[in-house]
């Protein structure tokens, strides 16, 4: 890994000034302009073609399951608390590291198509801001172009590529353990591929069918046209080693249509374990039972995920099920959460409900699409500064008060099984 300080630096001081939005400046008028998430939305909408929209807006079916994960957080209740003293401290230690505050991002594959250049853009951002970057195994740079930009904020999402007794899957964990990692992170929630209407309907499938109307999408949404001259065709950057050169999008894409097959059997992920040294983190996981498997296995952390709405349309709130998780584990493993997550607030939400840490995929890259190249940046000091927001309201002066929080949360499932080993 390359010569990165280690030391905890606090976020920009406009995080910590009273009223961030007050004033003249260019960051104050940011804030004025662009106060939440949603309004870097409306922007990014505006901004980006139709088909790049759909593919990061989109879930699976008919999107019940992204609009499940939104109205579940909202109903979570925080009761205010007053009198505590003395300013609010977001750091957090994830697996032996200091983070300035808990609140990562999520992976995205090909986050090139939502935004050019995007996996640099958020390695930079997550370095800048000391947080940490699951950067994927589809991103839009290496592992190792990663890890140089983020250091040790980088940690590495793994797909299964189970073909020659997954050579090139403990290929890429290598990699990752030789680039510095702190974190290796399997998704466990897409054993099959899942259905994207509004993908298909674009055309965005391999081949990419270029239609008129795609031309003209484009066409209108110039700031992403510029970014793309500048940055260059989104590629699978990860994969490029495994192809024949030179590895062009059609053949790595292709490598990756024919190769990934997303999700690790139980005894794959004991392979996991016996081959990566670090922190190994079971991403989308959703049922107690399957927490217990892999704890049982013996993962450091549990990333609870419905991967935001895009693998099963009848799925639970992964904010419903979180409390249920973070129950059995019971100390024995680091609680990760993310799907749904919009604002400061909705960080301290999973928070009080059991999470150590949490994750945000979309969110980064309406960023990036709602005001360019510094939007990451931005996104991670608003999300910073809302979280601070709540934290003063809610009384918690850190992060171990804020998990004490009086809370009520009427969705919270309660499983049948809970905990059991199938
Ligand atoms: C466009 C898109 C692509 C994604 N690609 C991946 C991926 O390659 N690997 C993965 O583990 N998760 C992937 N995810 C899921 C995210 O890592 C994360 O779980 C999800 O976005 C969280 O929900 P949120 O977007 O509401 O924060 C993707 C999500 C989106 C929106």
């Amino acid at each position: 890994m390359t010569n990165i300080s280690h030391e905890v630096q606090r976020p920009p001081a406009a995080a910590a000034a009273w009223g961030a939005g007050s004033g003249t400046s260019a960051a104050a008028r940011l804030r004025q302009r662009m106060p939440t998430l949603d309004y870097l939305e409306r922007a990014a909408r505006r901004r980006i073609p139709r088909f790049a929209y759909d593919f990061l807006d989109g879930g699976t079916g008919a999107d019940i399951g992204v609009a499940r994960n939104r109205a579940a957080l909202d109903g979570v209740e925080l009761v205010p608390r007053y009198g505590a003293p003395g300013p609010v401290r977001t750091e957090v230690e994830l697996f032996g590291t200091r983070y300035c505050a808990p609140i990562g991002i999520s992976p995205v594959g090909v986050d090139g198509l939502v935004w050019p250049g995007a996996t640099k853009l958020l390695a930079k951002a997550a370095h800048k801001a000391r947080i940490p970057y699951i950067v994927g195994t589809l991103a839009g740079a290496s592992i190792e172009e990663v890890a140089a930009l983020a250091g040790d904020c980088t940690w590495f999402q793994l797909y299964g590529l189970p073909g020659r007794d997954h050579l090139v899957t403990f290929d890429l964990v290598r990699r990752a353990e030789v680039a510095g990692a702190r974190a290796l992170v399997a998704t466990l929630d897409a054993p099959v591929r899942s259905k994207r209407p509004r993908d298909l309907a674009n055309g965005l499938v391999v081949p990419f069918r270029t239609t008129a109307r795609t031309v003209g999408d484009v066409a209108f949404a110039w700031p992403w046209a510029l970014a793309l001259l500048k940055a260059g065709t989104p590629a699978f950057a990860n994969m490029a080693p495994y192809v024949e050169p030179p590895a062009t999008l059609p053949k790595t894409a292709g490598f990756v249509q024919s190769e990934i097959k997303g999700t690790f059997s139980w005894e794959a992920v004991k392979r996991l374990r016996d081959a990566w040294p670090r922190a190994l983190v079971m991403k989308g996981i959703m049922h107690p039972a399957d927490a217990e498997q892999a704890i049982a296995i013996g993962v450091d952390g549990i990333l609870v995920s419905n991967h935001g709405g895009r693998q099963l349309d009848a799925a639970p709130a992964a904010i419903d099920v979180l409390p249920a998780i973070a129950a059995v584990a019971g100390g024995r493993a680091t609680i990760l959460f993310d799907s749904g997550i919009r604002s400061g607030l909705d960080v301290a939400r999973a928070l009080a409900l059991g999470a150590h840490g949490t994750f945000c995929g979309r969110a980064f890259l309406i960023g990036l699409a709602g005001i360019g190249n510094a939007g990451a940046d931005y996104v991670a000091e608003l999300l910073t500064e809302e979280l601070q927001v709540a934290m003063g309201q809610i009384g918690a002066p850190d992060l171990p008060a804020l998990a004490h929080a009086e809370r009520r949360h009427r969705g919270a499932y309660a499983f049948q099984t809970s905990g059991s080993v199938s």
